[in-house]
């Protein structure tokens, strides 16, 4: 049950651990409402929509933007605008987001083929171990699906895609006709701990999703950037897939606030998550790889936790951490941060007394029942 908002409180996201996505709107951004403009988005009329549009474009450095209700809807109908002609394929990392947490929106709205791959080091794709091995040619041979498209991540469960690698694969793609698209949910999360610009990131590729909803804080959406071409393309699956958005300027006047408010506070989230990371070094917890955002990811399996006794000892402490993926976000409290630093602890120590073993895939949140 939601409780009622109280935007001069403390936010209810302040014990949440599962996403960034718990994270609420503040007072400044509900005070902004006040200057939001009311303009049908749909006929392009809203000046507030219009300014968030073109601030994203501007910050990555692209031509133009597009205000979409989620991530999710930014990216296919940017995976959508990149294909052209079936068959084809989309080479992306079997984790990504695009692939598994995407209802299969590539196989619906794109009718591609999907390519998942795992990264040989572990960590991102690369241009010679990953995608070479993987890539289609256009070459007229009719049995393959031709890859066309190659969808990144950065970040990708909180792990930075290394800048020399990007360029490597945005080499090979405009040398072979693929397009290549960024999920930048959480690129904010990247800029702000390697210090290179959204636009350098975002100048490798054709197009970039990024999130505002997240560790940004604003209530919904994403911005879709890309040339002005690209974008009006867009614009037309959004329609088609019911993301036309009608007076969307009180919505995008939070986001321009968030975005201008919370940026500044990611490094802290950044400081919090490596501290919980080296705490699980020093006590000989497995992690799935090292922290280097917001992020920390616990191998359950490796550690023989139990997911359903984290929930338990997570609720003993009053704070919400439902997989091995521990979230921050800049509206964790310190109170929570150190109850969530001893719910780890006490259920490590607990798989010691009691391993379990488990062949199910771990998911990183939690199916809740309807109340
Ligand atoms: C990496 C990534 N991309 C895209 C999305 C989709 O965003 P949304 O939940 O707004 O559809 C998420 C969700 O949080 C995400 O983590
Ligand atoms: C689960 C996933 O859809 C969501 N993007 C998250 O990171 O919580």
């Amino acid at each position: 049950m939601s409780e009622f908002a109280n935007f001069s409180a403390q936010s209810p996201a302040h014990n949440e651990f599962r996403s960034d996505t718990f994270t609420t709107p503040t007072l400044s951004m509900v005070q902004s409402l006040t200057q939001a403009t009311l303009g049908d988005a749909v006929y392009n009329e809203d000046d507030s929509t219009i300014a968030l549009e073109k601030k994203v474009a501007a910050i990555a450095g692209k031509e133009a933007g597009l205000y979409c209700v989620s991530g999710t809807l930014s990216n296919q109908i940017a995976l959508r605008t990149n294909l052209f002609q079936p068959p084809f394929s989309v080479l992306c990392d079997y984790r990504g987001h695009v692939y598994v947490h995407e209802a299969g929106g590539l196989s619906t709205l794109s009718q591609a083929m999907v390519q998942p791959i795992k990264p040989t080091n572990g960590r991102y794709l690369t241009l010679e171990d990953d995608i070479l091995p993987y890539f289609i040619p256009d070459d007229g041979e009719i049995h393959g699906a031709p890859t066309k498209l190659i969808s990144l991540e950065n970040t990708l469960h909180g792990m930075i895609f290394p800048l020399e690698e990007i360029k490597k694969i945005s080499k090979f793609c405009k040398a072979n006709d693929v397009r290549l698209h960024l999920d930048g949910a959480r690129l904010w999360n990247a800029s702000v701990a390697t210090g290179i610009s959204i636009k350098e990131y975002a100048s490798y590729f054709d197009s970039v999703s990024l999130c505002l909803s997240k560790t940004l804080g604003a209530p919904i959406g994403s911005v879709l950037v890309g040339d002005r071409k690209f974008i009006l393309k867009a614009n037309h699956f959004k329609k088609q897939n019911g993301g036309g958005i009608r007076q969307s300027g009180l919505l995008a006047t939070m986001a321009i606030t968030a975005i201008d408010e919370n940026l500044p506070k990611l490094k802290k989230t950044h400081e919090w998550a490596s501290e919980l990371g080296k705490l699980c070094d020093d006590n000989g917890i497995i992690l799935e790889h090292p922290v280097e955002t917001n992020f920390v990811f616990i191998d359950l399996k490796a550690n023989k936790i139990d997911p359903s006794k984290l929930v338990e000892i997570s609720n003993k402490y009053g704070v919400k951490a439902y997989s091995g993926r521990i979230s921050f976000h800049y509206q964790v409290s310190e109170e929570s941060f150190e109850a969530v630093k001893k719910v780890v602890l006490e259920a490590f120590e607990y798989a010691k007394e009691h391993p379990h073993n488990s062949s199910d895939a771990v998911r990183f949140y939690s199916v809740t029942e309807d109340e």
